[in-house]
């Protein structure tokens, strides 16, 4: 999604050696950095999976993870895999040579021994106390005594097009919770410390904007609540967050079970006829469906049908993410718009989304004027339980455009990030059939083949954990975007205003300094019967949803929407990565998307035979399942 978006492909970074993690500071004196263990990555897995190939495409900094995938010695498929080694080599000795430019101190700032350092290092070699010293030299090094922020500096000739946010986990190792990245001109502050991201999210969130963000997103956003800043945001914020009231989110979960359902037979059509699967895009559309329904009552029918409007989201989608992670802004050019065919394809798209969005918020609009309306404040209406119809209902004194901009934005939030989310899930499910089997045995016993209820979801407390595991390994997005409005101190550092911050949830996440074995798997890290792990009961090492005043307005939405369809799923089917299937690797987008798919095989269940204890919520006259 679109806050969710990261903004350049990659870094000219390659993994540094235990010998490199150093920063070159003064230019004769090598440090290593307190506190740092060696690379931990090099010792152990940093992966969920941990075959030798993986651990040699880790050292080349390739993100995969191998599987046994069935492949006969000596057939095309073992032929192809020579190929993709010969590529892997190639791509080891590029990666080498920039780990040496890295370990030359090319990319390393050098700072300057200048006077002032060179009559402090004379005080201090005197025997004057290090205190006296520093009060009298604090004004040579960064501002009012404080240290200055650890810089790596890199070459805009390097960007490659893997996931930018893999670079940035081995300088966190190598320079810590705050460092400052140097690409030409350019400058970021990377930010992968929990007091600081808590700093800048939660307790001084109002010295901070969404700044690039809102300029990328303009084009489809507009003014939505992910880019907005200010009075806008605190206006619209005000208006949107009561339309996710309980009795909303209730009747959504029978939208959820009826869309996952249409997915259950299309997964059932593909298990008959013996076809392998490509999860990623039907995750797409599932979640394209549901949140057409929940924001403006419009049904994509996208399992089924390949319509214009269709095709016109995701020009506007994968434009905003081409956008993100491009270094040069080239759709600003004005003439370009007019010349490029894809700006022109994305305009067109752009309109027709746009007529279709006035049209349903024209035909709302009728709908609650023609309607005897009591507002309250668990409103709803059955047959249109909308986002959109909620806003609507609630006498929003808003512009047709404002309301666009909104329904636009959440069109995008709550697409990309929960198809995002359900992709990784099972990818790690085929990793970990320990995970799988105790999963399927809650699901079985609670749910059975019946439409899950809100009732239910208090119970599936063992699959919530796998979504709350799952976000830890693969949070989307990845890394949140801000911009310092006025100058502020983060952690022992001093910023000015206008500086563009990343704080890397990626890095959060993945900190060996925060997790006991960071990169494993492992639902049961989460208490079962203990609280819903969340940025404040995890102190902002943990931000699924991100944190303070801008955090996600559909986060138990979306953490049911993702349970119900995994329940549902793998009660009906069994899953796994299909032979000869390519690796599951990772590329940038808004949220993380595999680089050519999750091809899945899936069976059908023969399953325990479950007495329903409850009946599906009818708030939606959701048609009972089929059983397989
Ligand atoms: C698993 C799915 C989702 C994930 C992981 C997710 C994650 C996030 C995160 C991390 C943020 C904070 C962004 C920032 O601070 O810059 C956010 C904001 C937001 N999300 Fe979500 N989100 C998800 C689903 C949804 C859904 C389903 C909706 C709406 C139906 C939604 C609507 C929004 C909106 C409107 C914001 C902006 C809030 C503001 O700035 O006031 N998200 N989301």
């Amino acid at each position: 999604m679109a806050s969710h978006i990261a903004f350049f492909h990659a870094s000219p970074f390659s993994i540094p050696t235990q010998q490199q993690q150093r920063i070159f500071y003064p230019k004769h004196s090598r440090l290593i950095i307190n506190g740092l263990k060696p690379t931990p990555t090099t010792s152990s897995s940093f992966f969920p999976c941990s075959t030798a190939t993986t651990k040699r495409r880790f050292f080349s900094q390739v993100i995969s993870c191998s599987y046994s995938n069935g492949t006969e010695p000596g057939s095309a498929a073992e032929e192809e895999d020579g190929v993709k080694s010969a590529e892997r080599l190639r791509e080891e000795k590029r990666r080498a040579e920039l780990s040496a430019r890295i370990a030359s101190g090319e990319f390393t700032v050098q700072q300057q021994l200048g006077l002032p350092s060179i009559l402090k290092k004379s005080l201090l070699t005197v025997g004057l106390p290090k205190e006296v010293v520093e009060f009298l030299f604090g004004w040579g090094e960064g501002r009012g005594g404080y240290p200055k922020i650890p810089e790596a500096k890199g070459s805009i000739s390097a960007i490659r097009s893997e996931a930018f946010f893999i670079p940035l986990y081995e300088l966190y190792l190598t320079y810590g919770g705050i460092f400052r990245l140097t690409f030409g001109p350019k400058s970021f502050l990377i930010v992968s410390d929990p007091s600081i991201a808590k700093h800048i999210l939660r307790d001084n969130s109002k010295a901070y904007s969404k700044g690039i963000l809102a300029e990328i997103l303009d084009f489809v956003m507009g003014k939505g609540l992910i880019p907005a800043d200010g009075e806008i945001w605190r206006v619209r914020r005000r208006v949107i967050v009561p339309a996710f009231h309980q009795k909303y989110v209730t009747a959504m979960i029978g939208l959820f079970g009826q869309a996952t359902d249409r997915l259950c037979k299309k997964l059932d059509t593909a298990a008959s006829d013996g076809k392998d699967v490509e999860m990623e895009s039907l995750f797409s559309r599932l979640t394209l469906d549901i949140i057409g329904k929940a924001v403006f009552n419009y049904d994509f029918d996208s399992l089924t049908n390949d319509t214009g409007i269709i095709e016109a989201v995701y020009t506007v989608l994968r434009e905003a993410e081409d956008r993100s992670v491009s270094p040069i802004p080239v759709w600003e050019i004005p003439i370009w718009k007019d010349i490029s065919p894809r700006q022109r394809k994305v305009a067109s798209a752009l309109k027709l989304i746009n007529d279709v969005l006035n049209d349903l918020i024209s035909i709302c609009k009728k709908m609650v004027d023609e309607e005897e309306l009591q507002f309250h404040e668990e409103y709803m209406n059955e047959k249109d339980p909308s986002i959109l119809h909620f806003l609507l209902a609630s006498g929003d004194d808003v512009t047709s455009k404002q309301l666009r901009d909104d329904l636009m934005t959440m069109l995008i939030a709550g697409h990309e990030t929960s198809a995002a989310v359900l992709t990784w899930t099972f990818y790690l499910l085929s990793t970990e059939p320990r995970v799988m089997s105790k999963l399927q045995e809650e699901v079985d016993s609670i749910i059975g083949d019946r439409l899950p209820t809100i009732e239910d979801m208090k119970k599936l407390k063992y699959a919530t954990r796998v979504i709350n595991e799952s976000l830890r390994l693969y949070p989307q997005p990845p890394v949140l975007i801000r911009r310092s409005l006025e100058d502020d101190v983060l952690g022992e550092y001093p910023i000015k205003r206008d500086e563009d911050i990343f704080i890397s949830i990626w890095n959060l996440h993945r900190s060996p300094k925060q997790w006991d074995d960071a990169d494993k798997f492992e639902p049961e890290r989460w208490a079962l019967d203990g609280p819903n792990p969340n940025e404040t009961n995890q102190n902002f090492r943990y931000l699924p949803f991100g944190g303070g005043q801008r955090k996600c307005v559909g986060d138990l939405f979306a953490t049911y929407e993702t349970v119900v369809a995994l329940a549902m799923l793998v009660r009906r089917f069994n899953f796994r990565i299909a032979d000869g299937a390519p690796p599951v690797e990772m590329t940038t987008g808004a949220t993380i998307h595999t680089t050519q798919g999750l091809n899945m095989t899936v069976t059908r269940r023969t399953k325990p035979l479950v007495v329903p204890s409850l009946q599906a919520s009818s708030a939606l006259e959701v048609e009972p399942s089929v059983s397989p």
